[in-house]
């Protein structure tokens, strides 16, 4: 008797599928015919040089810089479901927020959880558990009551990065977590971002900290306005292309931005 096959199941989605984007400020092209596709569940690095599109390829994932051409999916959905569903978890570069809003670091995780409260936005149970939770999971607990302007720059990355978790974000995009933050906090941010990878969730993560790639990363990815290469760190971060991308070895590129 021949067995019978038992029901298909269909492959997890992409976590992310990027496919020939490309987008313009203006006159400058800032990505070009970019493609990228990453399995759920990695910690992926994101590196170029300076001007290269690191961030330009996060907010088009995000859906705040769309590509004029090409499409981008997260988890099999367009960028603005993907957000909509609460699956995108966003840590901003520094600049980018205001720092002097008087808002307490517990506030700002409790964002999060918005997307799941009615138009008053009054914090049920869960999720103040959820942002407790979140609190104790980066270290932040004792600092929950402080306005966010008052924290250092490590402790500020790891208070948006427990915003996404609080969120139950599948997906975390990081612009320059490491960028003026100080080697412990470095570390806390690895730890938590290691473990949550662990858990099934996926982490691209730009940095301009090549030296530390291969220490932390399962994946890079190197953007030259394009996707020049995509593996392991050691394929990615070869002499050659060190050379032809950044000009130098990853050991003096390490220690750019870091704060001592
Ligand atoms: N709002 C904008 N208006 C015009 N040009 C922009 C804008 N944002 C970025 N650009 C240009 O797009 C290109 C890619 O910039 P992007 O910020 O994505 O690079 P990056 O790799 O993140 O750089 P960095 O490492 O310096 O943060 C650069 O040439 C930049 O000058």
């Amino acid at each position: 008797m021949s067995s019978v096959p038992g029901p298909q199941t269909a492959p997890p989605p992409p976590a992310v599928e990027v496919e020939g984007a490309t987008v313009r400020y203006g006159d400058v092209l800032a990505l070009d015919d970019v493609r990228l596709r990453l399995t759920q569940g990695r910690l992926c690095a994101l590196l170029g040089t300076n001007g290269s599109g690191k961030s330009t390829l996060l907010r088009t994932v995000l859906g705040l810089a769309p590509a004029a051409r090409g499409t981008v999916r997260v988890l099999g959905r367009t960028p603005a479901a993907a957000r909509r569903a609460g699956l995108l978890g966003y840590v901003p570069q520094s600049e980018q927020v205001d720092w002097a809003f008087p808002v307490r670091v517990v506030d700002v995780v409790m964002m999060g959880r918005y997307g799941r409260m009615g138009p008053l936005r009054r914090p049920r149970r869960a999720d103040r558990e959820a942002v407790e939770a979140a609190l104790e999971r980066t270290g932040l607990t004792g600092l929950a009551h402080r306005q966010i302007g008052a924290l250092s720059g490590g402790q500020r990355k790891r208070a948006f990065v427990a915003r996404g978790i609080a969120q139950g974000a599948q997906v975390f995009l990081l612009d320059e977590p490491f960028a003026g933050v100080d080697r412990p906090s470095e570390a806390t941010i690895i730890e938590v971002l290691s473990a949550m990878r662990d858990e099934g969730h996926t982490l691209l993560v730009s940095t301009h900290d090549l030296a530390g790639v291969p220490r932390w990363c399962d994946e890079a990815v190197l953007l030259q306005r394009r996707v020049v290469a995509h593996g392991t760190p050691e394929e990615v971060l070869t002499p050659e292309r060190l050379m032809s991308a950044f000009g130098a070895g990853p050991a003096p590129a390490a220690e750019e931005g870091r704060a001592a």
